[in-house]
């Protein structure tokens, strides 16, 4: 084992460091407890387990405990690894140990042997600087594997040995764990940062701040792992609250969402909802793509008229009346009887197919009128001989008449979203009639030819705020979803009865006639309906688990992640699952790719919360070395010379380079630019239509025995990798009007190495890069 220590060392008789020693002690002992912990919790719910009351309310007990023992067996095992990583002595002697679970002793005085990082004694860990040292005399970080102390570096704040020099960096606290933990090779999967959580972006975690906060920051500065561990923060401060109505993150793309997957589990906490914009409408996984000019036309704000008109279109008359067969007579049912009920349905206000119902009423009010008019006028003064009971009694029966009720629901039909989008994009008319005003151009990016239905998944991400959009307006998954599951219930009734008519016609005939009272069967136990509502309960679904299948869903808190990717139309979904406008909002509009994506906070917050929002900004830069940030933040100045580029806090020796491709193609380009093996995790990013050629130039080919990924623009946002290759930037400039910030993103990813393949001239902002060709 070797031993890194800073600060005034002190040894012990055998030459060891007794600081070594003395959190090696404390570290035993809270490995110790957490395994009685471990144990004492795996012995409960064993009992929990074993327990076999049967009644309903027994069983839904039992099963909040089993959640409540799992989670806290998961929680365990989570925060085995680094468990404790900090320690603070204060001015006035008290010493407070942080980890990453608070644990208590079970000694008489419940001693703290840890804090929770996120209680608020932890704080000042992430806070304090000599220059504030919140009553800190020193900080001791403790580095440890496999439960045993690896390191301990102390910082002194205040007194003799405190540091008067600081650091280029004077706001880094923990600064060698940090510049360890950024220099470490990457594993594909982003970690968690509990141990170096720096002081701005603590700020934005624990902020208390009760609306939208919208954090921006340039690439590398934090953003996603502040959105994780503010989600971490948020569960751990409101627990009650959140662990019922739930978190939501959304991310861009499922790549991301892979990326960035385990970092709340191995902080413990495991009831977050993850999720694209394309998977939040319950039973469609949008897996078609868009052209990017498709994607700008489904994501503009337009789209909310054209989805009204579209759905009134529904709402017809009939260009003939139509006649119906009533009692033997003909009625017809006019245009201006299906006026009438329209009107009337319009004026409730209610969603399309919940107002059905009003149209229809209307509708045989209409028709038997008109019916007592032809059989019941007086043939001298054509006054009414029906009493009004005799026209309620037509009506009624007019009700019961299947053929009537289907002729009028073809003038205002039950909707499904799904099949509304569906006949839109497939009928250029349709189209046409919902786009006053628009380009030809606009109108074909909507048009599509009638695609297969596998259930869902002919829609793609940009479709589904639209098809939400619909739902609203319609009213689908509210009363329709509650009729659906009393449905489901009866099934489960029905099929719950059959299981017990089998039990009981399988039981033996001797056993019917001659009962031992001793012996307990199925059949006497539970009826069907108490079957039935176990197997329900025995779904035991978490939080999550619900609010994904639930469109009306109403989150505790969302944050979203790469938010200036969101159209108009997914911001108006998104704000309907956060009724409270409790939202954490990270971006950075200088990374803005998509055409309908966003430039300006302040436009898409407007119609929403109009200014009541704040900003904060981070402005580190933790990921990418300085050599590389120089280019970069020249692109960034053609994007807006206003923003002001995040600061790289280090440097790594490793100069970027270009290669030429002039002379071969860009695909064996690329390989002759991957050379020998570099360290770490390598991707390749290149314009969209030159990924599949380099990918199959690669051939499976790995570096350092890990996949090299080839990955277009869009999907590298918010990834990190060890090396990067950019292929032709020129052509990445060019393939979207958003070229800079594409190439602004392209250029951000790497943590070590960058290397730009061109086979035609180099944008001005890479002119100087050195060219290499061997
Ligand atoms: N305080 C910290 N301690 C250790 N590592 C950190 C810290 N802050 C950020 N990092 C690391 O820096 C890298 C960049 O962080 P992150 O991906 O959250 O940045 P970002 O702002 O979301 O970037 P982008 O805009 O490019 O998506 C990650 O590897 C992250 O773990």
């Amino acid at each position: 084992m070797t031993i890194e220590h800073t600060g005034p060392t002190r040894h012990n008789t055998t030459g060891s460091d007794i600081r070594v020693d003395e959190e090696q002690q404390h570290l035993d002992l809270t490995y110790a407890r957490l395994d009685r912990m471990r144990a004492n919790t795996n012995r409960r719910l064993s009992e929990a387990l074993r327990e076999t009351e049967d009644n309903p309310q027994a069983l839904s007990e039992r099963e909040s405990y089993e959640r409540l023992y799992t989670d806290d067996l998961t929680k365990f095992d989570a925060a085995e690894h680094n468990l404790y990583f900090g320690r603070l002595d204060l001015e006035d002697g008290e010493i407070r140990r942080i980890g990453r679970i608070g644990i208590l002793d079970d000694d008489e005085a419940d001693s703290t042997l840890l804090l929770d990082w996120r209680a608020p004694l932890s704080r000042p860990f992430y806070l304090a600087t000599p220059a504030a040292p919140e009553s800190v005399e020193m900080r001791r970080h403790i580095r440890t594997r496999n439960r045993m102390v690896r390191a301990v570096n102390d910082e002194y704040l205040t007194g003799e040995h405190a540091v008067t020099d600081m650091s280029a960096h004077g706001d880094v606290v923990n600064e060698s764990a940090l510049v360890s933990a950024l220099n470490a090779a990457r594993t594909g999967e982003m970690t968690d940062i509990v141990e170096t959580i720096q002081r701005e972006q603590d700020i934005i975690i624990r902020s208390t701040h009760r609306g939208v906060t919208v954090i921006q920051g340039g690439p590398g500065t934090g953003k996603t792992a502040v959105a994780l561990h503010r989600a971490a923060y948020l569960l751990y401060t409101h627990r009650d609250t959140l662990s019922r109505s739930g978190i939501l993150i959304v991310g861009p793309n499922d790549d991301f969402l892979d990326y960035i997957g385990q970092v709340l589990p191995s902080l413990g906490e495991s009831g977050v909802l993850l999720s694209t914009v394309g998977d939040l409408f319950p039973g469609v996984s949008a897996a078609a793509t868009d052209s990017r000019e498709t994607m700008a036309v489904k994501g503009d704000l337009r789209m909310v008229d054209v989805v009204k008109r579209t759905v009134r279109a529904y709402q017809s008359l009939p260009s003939m009346p139509v006649p119906v067969t009533f009692d033997t007579y003909e009625v017809q049912i006019t245009s201006q009887l299906i006026k009438d009920a329209r009107a009337k349905a319009r004026s409730s206000r209610k969603a399309h197919n919940q107002a059905q119902r009003i149209f229809v009423r209307a509708g045989l009010d209409g028709l038997a009128q008109a019916h007592a008019r032809t059989i019941g006028a007086s043939l001298l003064d054509g006054s009414q001989l029906l009493s009004a009971g005799d026209i309620a009694d037509i009506r009624e029966e007019m009700a019961q008449d299947p053929d009537i009720r289907r002729e009028l629901l073809r003038f205002w039909p039950t909707l499904t979203p799904l099949d509304v989008l569906r006949d839109l994009y497939a009928d250029p008319a349709a189209i046409r009639r919902a786009t006053p005003g628009w380009s030809d151009d606009d109108r074909a990016a909507l048009h599509r030819v009638a695609a297969p239905r596998p259930e869902g998944a002919d829609f793609s991400p940009a479709d589904v705020p639209l098809l939400d959009e619909i739902a609203e307006l319609i009213g689908f998954g509210t009363e329709d979803d509650e009729r659906e599951q009393r449905a489901q219930w009866r099934r489960q009734l029905a099929e719950a009865q059959e299981a017990l008519d089998i039990l009981t016609g399988s039981a033996p005939q001797d056993l019917e006639d001659d009962l031992d009272p001793e012996i307990l069967m199925a059949y006497d136990l539970i009826d069907a309906e108490q079957l039935a509502e176990r197997q329900t309960r025995r779904r035991n679904l978490t939080t999550a688990e619900r609010a994904v299948g639930d469109r009306q869903w109403a989150f505790g808190h969302v944050i979203v992640d790469e938010a200036q990717e969101l159209s108009a139309m997914a911001w108006r979904m998104l704000m309907r699952r956060i009724p409270n406008r409790w939202m954490t909002i990270i971006g950075d509009t200088a990374q803005t790719g998509d055409l309908a994506g966003t430039r300006s906070w302040q436009a898409v917050l407007e119609p929403y919360v109009a200014k009541r929002w704040q900003l904060r900004e981070l402005t580190v830069n933790y990921r990418t070395p300085s050599e590389i940030t120089r280019y970069a933040n020249r692109v960034l100045h053609q994007i807006n010379p206003e923003h002001s580029p995040p600061t790289s806090l280090r440097s790594n020796g490793i100069e970027p380079y270009a290669m030429t491709a002039a002379g071969s193609s860009v695909p064996s380009a690329v390989v002759t630019a991957l050379g020998g093996d570099w360290p770490g995790l390598t991707a390749i990013i290149a314009p969209d239509n030159q990924c599949a050629g380099i990918a199959a130039e690669l051939d499976g080919r790995t570096s350092g025995g890990d996949e090299i990924r080839v990955l277009t623009v869009s999907a590298c946002k918010g990834l990190e990798f060890d090396n990067v290759v950019v292929v032709g930037p020129a052509e990445i400039l060019r393939q979207s009007p958003r070229g800079h910030s594409d190439l602004y993103v392209a250029l951000t990813r790497a943590t070590q190495r960058l290397v730009v393949v061109y086979d035609e001239p180099l944008p001005d902002e890479l002119k100087d890069l050195p060219v290499r060709n061997d």
